[in-house]
């Protein structure tokens, strides 16, 4: 599992920790990891021109001790030091006594044009969003010359807790954070503007708690998929109903029941109208079509504006049973949901329930999330290439793998399929939601594998990569 926590919990990891260990201790482990990291993206030392940009705080203290060894490992090092006055003292004193120096402004635009790397050590978890004058002209210079950039615990300029990027800030290359993940390199666009992202140790575990944010990994997701025993029988393995497509959208009705024959259930269901029922017998001989008893109910996908459809919509709703509402269905909500209730809006569906531009969900995907669980009394399953899941109760799973050739049409009608799947199975909405997730962007890469794909193609890998992620035969 991956874990993220927000500023305040780690600072007071921090000072657990600390008031254990001699002053200067965490600085000189995370300098550590962050020159190993460097020297491993550089793929050596010898010869290679780094530039440290050091802010105020500690965080620029990172960065030049961290130079300090780089310098000592061969790199040429140069450091730009954003305020004379109140730069970490220790930190430039290690960098010059290893043989690295400090740039004079007329000297910052060619040290940085032949740079191999620059060090954003301009501010850690105690920054505010954006950059001040100067970091912000000497950005300008690193992106004109396109120079790769290693952030130090957080790219500079993000708002860490929440991952907004709400003024400018630093896109990296790489991300070396120290102790534990920060929010903000989870959710996007902050995760995006961290790149990849390494996890220096530096003995915080023990004193951090509680996570604020989880993302599954391929093992969490393999104990969390549900299989069947000797005893099984198609009823005791779930049985998922779906309600989708129409005369107009057949193909919902196809992609969500794809999604959900290739998941864990013994049965699928499907109710709708003639034109997609035929579709769907056509393709799927296993699924019987009518109503009838499940354990979880798929509504929403391609339902049109039928008002027969809206009632059913709304009585599954009230049925009490685990319900996964997409699409169309999100127009259907009760006041507040009873009963386990997972919705997976796109940004635009989100934007559209809570009464406000499709822009500002793109800004605050946490922050919308969290408050249409809240609003809803319902688990948000946020769809993007980031996937946030919130529960009502505070809980907050994203889903990091991604895979860009999944944006295709459909591609959330077989994802509809897939979690409804694993909700039939017994899986609560935050679980269903975020395996759910992880599923389906695996299948991305099967399907994919660096290509473009349709949303058919991605049901029709769901078996592979739920086998592959058992551990079973390739
Ligand atoms: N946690 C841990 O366990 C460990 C943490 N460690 C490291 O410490 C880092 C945190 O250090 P930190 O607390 O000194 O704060 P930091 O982020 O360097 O910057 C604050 C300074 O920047 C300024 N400033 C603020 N916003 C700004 C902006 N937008 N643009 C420009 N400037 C801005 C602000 O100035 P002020 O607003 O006060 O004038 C303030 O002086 C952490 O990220 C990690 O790298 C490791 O060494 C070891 C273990
Ligand atoms: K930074």
């Amino acid at each position: 599992m991956r874990t993220a926590y927000t500023v305040d919990r780690i600072r007071a990891a921090e000072q657990a920790l600390m008031a254990q260990l001699p002053p200067g201790t965490l600085m000189q482990r995370a300098a550590a990891g962050l020159a190993t990291a460097c020297a491993d993206f550089l793929g050596g030392c010898y010869g290679a021109e780094v530039v440290v940009v050091a802010g105020t705080g500690d965080n620029g203290g990172d960065a030049l001790y961290a130079g300090a060894r780089l310098a000592r490992r061969g790199a040429r090092v140069s450091a730009i030091v954003l305020d004379q006055a109140k730069v970490h003292r220790g930190g430039v004193a290690a960098l010059t006594t290893a043989g690295g120096w400090v740039l004079a402004p007329d000297e910052y635009a060619t040290a940085i044009a032949g740079a191999d790397l620059v060090l954003d050590g301009i501010v850690g978890i105690g920054g505010k969003p954006g950059l001040r004058p100067p970091a912000d002209r000497v950005l300008d210079l690193v992106e004109e010359h396109a120079v790769p950039v290693v952030a130090v615990d957080v790219p500079s300029g993000i708002d860490v807790d929440t991952g907004e990027t709400p003024a400018r800030h630093v896109r990296a290359e790489l991300t070396v954070t120290f102790g534990a993940h920060k929010i903000g390199l989870l959710v996007d666009p902050g995760a995006t503007a961290a790149g990849l992202v390494h996890l220096v140790d530096i003995g915080l575990g023990p004193y951090l708690g509680e996570p604020d944010v989880e993302a599954l990994q391929a093992d969490d997701v393999a104990e969390r998929l549900p299989e069947p025993s000797r005893a099984s029988h198609k009823y005791s393995r779930g049985v998922v109903g779906v309600v989708a497509g129409s005369e107009q959208y057949t193909g919902a009705a196809v992609l969500a029941v794809g999604g959900a024959v290739a998941g864990p259930v013994g049965m699928v269901r499907y109710v709708g109208p003639p034109e997609p029922t035929r579709y769907v017998r056509a393709r799927w001989p296993d699924v019987v079509c009518g109503e009838g008893r499940v354990q979880a109910w798929v509504v929403g996908s391609g339902l049109g504006d039928d008002p027969a459809r809206a009632d059913e919509v709304r009585r599954i709703l009230a049925s009490g049973l685990p319900v996964l509402v997409d699409a169309d269905g999100l127009r259907h909500l009760p006041e507040r949901c009873e009963g386990p209730v997972l919705l997976t809006p796109h940004e635009g569906e989100l934007a559209r329930l809570l009464g406000v531009e499709r822009e500002a969900v793109t800004a605050r995907r946490l922050h919308y999330a969290r408050a249409a669980a809240a609003r809803w009394n319902a688990t948000v399953l946020l769809k993007g290439a980031t996937t946030v899941v919130a529960a009502p109760d505070g809980r907050v799973r994203v889903n990091t793998v991604s895979v860009p050739w999944v944006a295709t049409a459909g591609s959330g009608d077989v994802l509809s399929g897939v979690c409804g799947s694993l909700l039939a199975a017994g899986l609560d909405p935050l679980e269903a939601g975020s395996v759910g997730a992880y599923l389906h962007q695996t299948a991305g890469v099967l399907a994919s594998r660096g290509g473009p794909i349709t949303a058919d193609d991605l049901a029709r890998a769901v078996p592979a990569a739920y086998r592959m992620l058992l551990g079973g035969d390739e």
